[in-house]
């Protein structure tokens, strides 16, 4: 592994209205692997991948790349480094699929360059990736949530940066087009970071989990270590099986059927 790209976050303390969101945060992304952010709402994952692509200030600690302390690179460089899906994205103007897509490209060509042949080639070969071809021409405005994250991700895709950040990127995903999107991810020849709801997506796709409960790292590991039914009680206040997935013996986690859950099984049981 060499160490260049490889993203770490140390001692992250973030306060926000007063509160204290995160505290003394720290894991490292190493180069090439995908790593999630999983935990309950609440938990301090979009805080955290906010503090990464600079849309909030961090009071202490350190967030690093190649050694380099973000805070200290020039916007556009930061966009070379780091491509970020966020939640929720709001769209300035009202601007095509295409247009979308085509901002990737900035950070390498400026705002008000015309794209030339190369960056058209990435801008199309994107738009394809993420399965929005058809939809080029379409204004951002009338997307479905789905068709919407799929352009930010082109978008990201079109950035070619080394470092991916996505927040929830399976939201309004259908299942086809979550296992789709998480594909892409995982062939990103550089670093990913994820947060994502779906603990069988994380399982499944993410090399390495980190968990957070109100603003601080509970433990972090690979899928199998870190998914237990202990943790995922502990943390997520579930009861749940967690068994090897019948083909790639990933964990997968199956919570407790709602009868079991409700005791009603053993109530009955009691008066019979
Ligand atoms: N600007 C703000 N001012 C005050 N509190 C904030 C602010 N932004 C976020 N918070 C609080 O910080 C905490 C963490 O929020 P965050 O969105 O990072 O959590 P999350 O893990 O991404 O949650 P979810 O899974 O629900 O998306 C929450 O309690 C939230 O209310």
């Amino acid at each position: 592994m060499t160490p260049e790209h490889a993203l770490e976050i140390r001692d992250l303390t973030v306060e926000l209205g007063g509160r204290r969101i995160l505290h003394e945060v720290g894991f490292t992304v190493p180069r090439g692997e995908v790593v999630g952010i999983i935990g309950p709402n609440g938990a301090g994952k979009s805080t955290l991948l906010s503090c990464v692509y600079r849309h909030i200030a961090y009071q202490r600690g350190e967030i690093t790349v190649d050694g380099r302390e973000l805070r200290t690179l020039p916007r556009r460089e930061l966009a070379r480094l780091i491509a970020a899906v966020p939640q929720d994205t709001p769209f300035a103007f009202d601007l095509t699929v295409e247009d979308i897509v085509a901002a990737g490209r900035i950070p390498h060509t400026g705002a008000f360059a015309r794209n030339r042949d190369h960056d058209r080639g990435i801008i199309d070969e994107c738009l394809r990736r993420v399965n929005v071809e058809h939809l080029r021409h379409r204004s951002a405005a009338t997307l479905s949530g789905g068709e919407r994250q799929r352009a930010l991700l082109g978008r990201a895709l079109a950035q070619d940066a080394p470092i991916l950040v996505l927040d929830e990127p399976t939201n309004h995903l259908d299942l086809a087009n979550q296992e789709q999107l998480l594909e892409l991810v995982h062939e990103h020849t550089g670093t990913s970071l994820v947060a994502i709801h779906d603990l069988n997506l994380a399982a499944e796709y993410c090399d390495h989990i980190v968990v957070l409960r109100d603003g601080a790292v509970v433990t972090d590991g690979p899928p199998e270590r870190v998914l237990t039914p202990e943790l995922l009680h502990d943390v997520f206040r579930v009861r749940a099986h967690v068994v090897p997935h019948p083909e790639s013996g990933r964990p997968h986690v199956i919570t407790s059927a709602r009868r079991v859950r409700s005791g009603v099984d053993a109530q009955n049981s009691v008066r019979q």
